[in-house]
């Protein structure tokens, strides 16, 4: 179980303060697969971070199964964060080191020695169905099957927890379906506790059992999956009822005269100058 405990997180700049994470409180079972959505810069990367405090919180407590990880000291830490794989948007894997390589490094971070650190790649590799492409360097691989390598890798481990981080946004839909079958299953098989983070409604509905929906580094809405889908959930924020429904919106208006939705300014054209044309 992971528990977030009124977490905030605020990062200092030149121009003042900015809340990214505002007063979050949230349970996700053990096992489960939450999901987290909301729009661009709504704080849903900053949260998922927060979890293992690769973003240190500045309020609030980060609890995993019973150990606060907040209240860590580095060494600590350090060996609980093991405990814990990340995958990201654009895989970050070495482009200098082979599928198995990369899978290893993990590994070899944690202390373990070298025979044992290849057969372990080799097992997790096999996971993800990758076992003949572990000679292969990601310039080799296609976006998916990177991806994969980079879910062997947060594997590897051994952890209770995977954090994915938008894991489908830089692949092609049918290629989405493949990644989120592949952590599906291992949810399952492996009882790893999942937090997908995403923009898109068809991701969470695919494969989240709870939902978390952020708006200015708030969660405003939680609902289940199953609920949404028997039409038993109703959104109750306009963020909600915008997210779950599917189309895209295109604010057709004239561009002369309308204004910047964050900073209330006119808009301006390339040139500077404000839009005076429709
Ligand atoms: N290290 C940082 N320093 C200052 N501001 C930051 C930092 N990281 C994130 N932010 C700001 O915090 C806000 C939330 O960012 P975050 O990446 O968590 O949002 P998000 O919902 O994941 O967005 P996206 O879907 O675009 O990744 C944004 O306004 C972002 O500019």
């Amino acid at each position: 179980m992971i528990s977030l405990r009124n977490v905030s997180t605020t990062f200092r700049g030149k121009d003042g303060d900015f809340t990214a994470v505002n007063d979050v409180s949230l349970d996700i079972p053990a096992g489960s697969i939450q999901g987290i959505i909301g729009f661009s810069g709504a704080g849903k990367s900053t949260l998922l971070r927060n979890i293992n405090l690769l973003e240190r919180p500045t309020h609030g407590q980060v609890v995993l199964d019973g150990v606060d990880l907040t209240g860590l000291d580095d060494e600590r830490l350090r060996r609980e964060r093991h405990q814990i794989g990340m995958i990201f948007q654009h895989f970050n894997l070495l482009n200098n080191r082979t599928a198995l390589q990369n899978v290893e490094l993990s590994l070899k971070f944690a202390g373990i020695e070298k025979a044992e650190r290849r057969r372990r790649a080799q097992e997790a590799l096999e996971i993800v169905d990758l076992a003949e492409k572990s000679k292969s360097y990601p310039a080799q691989l296609s976006g998916g099957q990177k991806q994969r390598v980079a879910i062997a890798r947060a594997l590897v481990t051994h952890p209770k927890v995977l954090l994915c981080d938008e894991p489908t946004s830089a692949v092609d839909p049918r290629t989405t379906a493949s990644v989120l079958q592949y952590i599906a299953d291992i949810n399952q098989s492996l009882g790893i506790t999942t937090v997908v983070v995403t923009h898109e409604l068809n991701v969470v509905k695919a494969i989240a059992d709870n939902v978390a929906v952020m708006e200015d580094g708030a969660v405003v809405e939680r609902f289940d999956v199953a609920d949404l889908a028997s039409g038993a959930f109703e959104p109750g924020t306009e963020i909600g009822r915008y997210l779950l429904d599917e189309e895209i919106h295109l604010d057709r208006t004239p561009l002369a005269g309308r204004r910047d939705p964050a900073s209330g300014a006119p808009l301006r054209g390339r040139d500077g100058k404000e839009l005076i044309h429709a």
